[in-house]
């Protein structure tokens, strides 16, 4: 079995890459994605850098969800779904046969465009994935609570209430202790799908300052429709059209001179 263990002894800044000579989080190979006999995603070759925001944008249908699910195999059981090429993290390739998706999906959280909490209370969707993960000490499980709590900035609101039902939060609460969830396991990739579609404008601004803090901890890899918040956020944009690659750009390079017409095309709002 490949493992990616994620050493329970690692120091939050700590990482299983050599960060000396690897500064590429996900390095994305040849990759084509089918389903069935629709191809979604076609040869993409794409590096995603450590602790960057990179956002994939692009129309309806372009293949961004999919690209995004194959990181972390959230797809492998869709009938008809097949995964080909490379997708590098470390010395392992995610699309390898004999990789053990729980450990994968240790490394590499995902949080989805509507808030899921587990309907049970706030602290009990921090604690049980905790317990999931080995972790029994009640001292160390309330410490954690509090410490990703805090760094998504729920704390405060919630500390007098940690046993009330998640489902009392508001969305962007939710949202919020759906992304303390994905990283109470400490992943080093977080893969957003839409994190902000379902929320309000103040929520949405709270979701992307909280992003920005994050990426110093972790690698963030975004799925937006909103090009506004492509724009605020990302340090890259990675833009996706009939499932290829058309460019992978620097955020303010990407919307001051892109370098392909279809994604100046796109920008300008000629399609999509
Ligand atoms: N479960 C599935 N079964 C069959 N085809 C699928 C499945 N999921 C996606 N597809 C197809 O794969 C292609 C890419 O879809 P995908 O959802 O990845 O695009 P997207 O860019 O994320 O779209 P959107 O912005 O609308 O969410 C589309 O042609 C879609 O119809």
């Amino acid at each position: 079995m490949v493992t990616v263990a994620f050493p329970e002894t690692r120091e939050k800044n700590e990482t299983i890459f050599n960060t000396e000579t690897n500064e590429k989080a996900l390095d994305v190979q040849k990759l084509n994605i089918f389903y069935g006999d629709t191809q979604a995603i076609r040869d993409v070759d794409l590096e995603i850098k450590k602790h960057e925001i990179t956002a994939l944008i692009g129309p309806s249908g372009c293949g961004k969800s999919t690209f995004l699910r194959s990181i972390n195999r959230m797809n492998d059981d869709v009938s008809g779904f097949r995964a080909e090429g490379h997708i590098q993290y470390d010395d392992v390739n995610l699309l390898a046969d004999n990789i053990d998706t729980v450990l994968l999906r240790k490394e590499v959280g995902m949080v989805f465009q509507q808030p899921n909490p587990f309907p049970k209370s706030i602290a009990k969707n921090i604690t049980q994935p905790l317990k999931e993960h080995g972790i029994k000490s009640k001292r160390e499980m309330n410490e954690k609570v509090e410490t990703y709590l805090k760094q998504v900035g729920l704390w405060e609101e919630v500390r007098a209430r940690l046993d009330t039902s998640a489902y009392s939060l508001s969305g962007g609460q939710q949202q919020r202790l759906c992304i303390a969830r994905a990283l109470c396991i400490r992943p080093e990739v977080l893969l957003l799908d839409e994190p902000a579609s379902a929320l309000d404008p103040i929520a949405t601004a709270r979701i992307e300052d909280l992003l920005v803090q994050l990426k110093e901890h972790y690698t963030i890899v975004l799925v937006t429709h909103n090009l506004q918040q492509a724009a605020r956020v990302a340090d890259s944009i990675v833009f996706f059209y009939q499932g290829e690659v058309v460019e992978h750009t620097e955020t303010e390079q990407f919307f001051a001179n892109p370098k392909e017409q279809r994604s100046e095309d796109y920008i300008s709002g000629r399609f999509g």
